[in-house]
């Protein structure tokens, strides 16, 4: 468990934090999806964020990046309003079940250093540093040896798996992932939850979208559980047989449109269009 996490609640008060949402409302064509949720991130936490379909996690995770405008309330990202946020480069987004590559023949290698694009200055050429980040990306994930091949002939798995390898490879320290474990099979689930222990250990701050913990019940410093939009649980996470396992918990996949970034992104100009370029296009 990080240093920074304390007591029940999971709150941190002294910690610095990496994200905050201060009774955060979102709305979709004027219905409510978040309801006033308040969330500290101290940096360094690992943390899931659970609860049924449809109670506002993804939401919660776009809006914590600009992607989504909030209603009412406040984002701060390592303690700066989201408006008046520059540090794109320090966050890594991974988004909800994407094909990384598509069509487009590109190689594991080639799409995990297009993560580096943003951090990259125009037209720069690729340093060494870049490289060796590009291979460590991909140790980390476990597929070093897949480097060479063609994205699309790998299985869902572990394109999942090149697509944290890609946001890794920005060498952010803050990374949103959101159900990196969706449709992933046991072998992947685990590669998954072995790089992710690798990114805590290193102290990342990394905010995952759950549907349940499975093998990353170790890794998970606390979970916060929404349900209908409000915080309804805050601190250990939930045993397997908690929280996501209750009766009324039907959590379904795939969903139905997990690669649209939302054509209205917040009024944050530089923060979406940087948030953009950790997206993969299906096309
Ligand atoms: N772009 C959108 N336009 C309109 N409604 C949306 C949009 N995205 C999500 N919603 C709706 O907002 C609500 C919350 O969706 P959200 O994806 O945040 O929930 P979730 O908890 O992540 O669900 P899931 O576990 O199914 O991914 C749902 O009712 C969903 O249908």
């Amino acid at each position: 468990m990080s240093a920074q996490f304390k007591g029940a609640g999971g709150r941190a008060s002294d910690a610095p934090h990496a994200f905050q949402a201060i009774d955060a409302h979102a709305a979709y064509d004027g219905v409510p999806v978040l309801n006033g949720v308040s969330v500290d991130i101290p940096v360094g936490q690992t943390m899931a964020v659970l609860g049924p379909n449809g109670s506002g996690k993804s939401t919660l995770m776009r809006a914590m990046l600009g992607i989504v405008p909030l209603t009412s309330g406040e984002i701060r990202i390592h303690g700066t309003p989201l408006r008046r946020f520059r540090g794109w480069r320090r966050i890594g987004y991974v988004p909800q079940r994407l094909t990384a590559g598509g069509a487009v023949p590109a190689t594991v290698r080639e799409i995990v250093a297009s993560g580096q694009v943003a951090t990259r200055r125009r037209l720069s050429f690729t340093t060494k540093a870049d490289r060796a980040a590009v291979d460590e990306a991909l140790d980390t994930v476990g597929l070093s040896d897949r480097a060479g091949d063609a994205v699309r002939e790998l299985s869902g798995g572990q394109q999942q798996r090149v697509l944290i390898a890609r946001a890794l490879a920005g060498r952010p320290d803050t990374f949103v992932m959101d159900e990196p474990m969706a449709g992933v099979d046991a072998e992947n689930q685990r590669a998954l939850a072995g790089a992710i222990t690798r990114l805590r250990d290193r102290g990342s701050t990394v905010v995952l979208v759950l549907h349940e913990l499975g093998p990353l019940e170790e890794v998970i410093e606390r979970a916060v559980v929404l349900e209908h939009g409000r915080v309804v649980h805050d601190g250990e996470a939930p045993e397997a047989t908690g929280e996501c396992a209750r009766p009324g918990h039907e959590h379904q996949h795939p969903h139905p449109d997990p690669n649209d970034p939302d054509p209205s992104p917040a009024d944050t100009g530089t923060a979406a269009e940087m948030i953009r370029l950790e997206v993969p296009r299906r096309d």
